[in-house]
């Protein structure tokens, strides 16, 4: 088993709280409040915008050509989701410009992405690629589970055939291998950390979608 198929296997029980997870439970049916989906859309344009930078680190860092080409190519498309796709939502579901720009993150948010950002400037490049692909494998699996059960028609299509779509499983194939690669030249302490970073950023995306279902900011 390569170490990626078998750090999947040790979240196995986190990946079902995320499949089981009302929030994307009521996504596939249609029936999600549109309150629930703005405060999504909106964490997770602010949570892009981080990630992208983290992508960029990842990229000037990267020890192979193969590294720096994924990496930044992902930045690059990180931004344009958060440019494109959100902008579009936004829309749809009364997102103002107002209520973009002045968005703060919610604790869940910004600990996602200071947690990525901390990997990203204290950390191995090793362990730094382990908390980036979370971000990738989890909507990759997540799109799947989803679209074969999404009602249709649904107001969040847009975004169930984003995460569905092949190219993205192309791109998750990649980092994967990447990761496994990172793995196979580190030593047993790296890739004890690697696994570390990997399941706490599942940990976090698990935190996001439910932070969104309660609507939930800062407790004080
Ligand atoms: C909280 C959160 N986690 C993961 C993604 C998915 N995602 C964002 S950028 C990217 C890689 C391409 O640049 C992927 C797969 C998301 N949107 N929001």
């Amino acid at each position: 088993m390569s170490f990626c198929d078998t750090i999947w296997e040790e979240v196995a029980p986190l990946r079902q709280s995320i499949l089981a997870h009302p929030f994307l439970a009521e996504l596939a049916d249609g029936t999600l409040s549109p309150e629930a989906f703005r405060h999504y859309i909106v964490q997770d344009s602010l949570y892009l915008a981080e990630y992208a930078r983290v992508l960029a680190i990842a990229a000037a860092r990267a020890p192979t050509a193969a590294g720096r080409m994924e990496f930044s190519d992902g930045a690059k498309v990180a931004v344009q989701v958060e440019e494109v796709l959100h902008q579009a939502f936004f829309a749809q579901f009364g997102v103002t410009a107002d209520m973009a720009r002045t968005a703060e993150a919610t604790p869940e948010c910004l600990g996602y992405t200071s947690y990525l950002a901390s990997l990203a400037a204290t950390r191995s490049y090793e362990e730094l690629i382990a908390g980036i692909l979370p971000c990738f494998w989890v909507y990759w699996e997540v799109g799947c589970a989803i679209k074969p059960r999404a009602s249709s028609p649904n107001p969040y299509g847009a975004w169930i055939d984003t995460y569905a779509d092949p190219s993205f499983g192309a791109a998750t194939d990649r980092v994967r291998a990447l990761v496994d690669e990172a793995a196979a030249n580190g030593t047993p302490a790296t890739r004890a950390a690697m696994k570390t970073a990997f399941c706490n950023a599942t940990r976090y995306e698990w935190m996001f979608w439910d932070s969104a279902h309660r609507c939930a900011g800062w407790p004080i």
